[in-house]
């Protein structure tokens, strides 16, 4: 039966204690080999995902860089449309097809975006509707998505079982703090259920590298 929503992957990197950024939001935890396996990976799929608090705090490419290959869409979940448009993912948005998602109701800030060539989708009322967006990316001729957070972002696909793969990096440091984000935010599971099955193990010298399937 052909799905019509794409294949969902989320990729992060965690402490060993489970965390994707310190308190202070740093989050620079794959060593460069890890770095050059997760381009690899980008460069597999047909879009990227993350969260407008990534694209705040990181301000990333979010492109193909360690190896060669196409950059994937770029895609930012920003229900009220509050990216700077002096962010990188932005300014390059005329190289590199780059969509932001808002909520139905918020369109004051499309004209700095579509400004600079980015798509602008409008999908849900109180919260992004990932399930329509799903649909509509699907309809766009996107197949595969890598999720790369933050955890929050990855919490919303979660919770919605919209996830088929996982991928995580453990990398060799403790975090700690309450404040620091973790691989998965949001309210949380009140069960233990949901497991993921674990399909590879990778080493990479003090890292490993974790494959589940839903
Ligand atoms: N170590 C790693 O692999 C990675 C680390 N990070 C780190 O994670 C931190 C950011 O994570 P978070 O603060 O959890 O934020 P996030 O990057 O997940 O963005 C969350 C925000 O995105 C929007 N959003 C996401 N899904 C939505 C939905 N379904 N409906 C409506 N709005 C939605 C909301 O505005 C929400 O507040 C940064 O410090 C970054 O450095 C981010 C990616 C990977
Ligand atoms: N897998 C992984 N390992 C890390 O150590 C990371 N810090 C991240 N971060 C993600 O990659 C984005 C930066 O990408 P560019 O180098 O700017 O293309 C960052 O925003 C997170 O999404 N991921």
């Amino acid at each position: 039966m052909v799905k019509s929503r794409p294949y969902v992957i989320i990729s992060a990197a965690i402490s060993i204690d489970g965390k994707i950024a310190t308190n202070t939001g740093r989050s620079n935890l794959s060593s460069k080999k890890d770095l050059i396996r997760i381009h690899g990976l980008r460069k597999s799929v047909d879009a990227i995902l993350v969260g407008k608090n990534t694209v705040q705090t990181d301000d990333p490419l979010l492109t193909v860089r360690y190896v060669k290959g196409k950059s994937p869409i770029r895609i930012i979940l920003d229900p009220r449309g509050k990216s700077s448009a002096k962010s990188k993912v932005i300014m390059t948005a005329t190289k590199i097809p780059t969509i932001i998602v808002t909520l139905e109701n918020v369109s004051k800030n499309d004209e700095k975006f579509i400004a600079h060539g980015v798509q602008m989708i409008k999908c849900g009322k109180k919260i992004i509707n990932l399930k329509k967006l799903l649909q509509i990316l699907k309809k766009q001729g996107i197949n595969k998505i890598l999720v790369e957070g933050g955890g929050t972002t990855n919490w919303y696909f979660l919770k919605q079982q919209l996830v088929d793969e996982i991928i995580v990096t453990v990398a060799p440091y403790i975090v700690g703090g309450r404040t620091a984000i973790s691989f998965v935010e949001g309210k949380g599971f009140t069960k233990i259920s949901n497991s993921f099955k674990l399909k590879k193990i990778q080493r990479m010298q003090n890292e490993l590298v974790l494959y589940y399937v839903t």
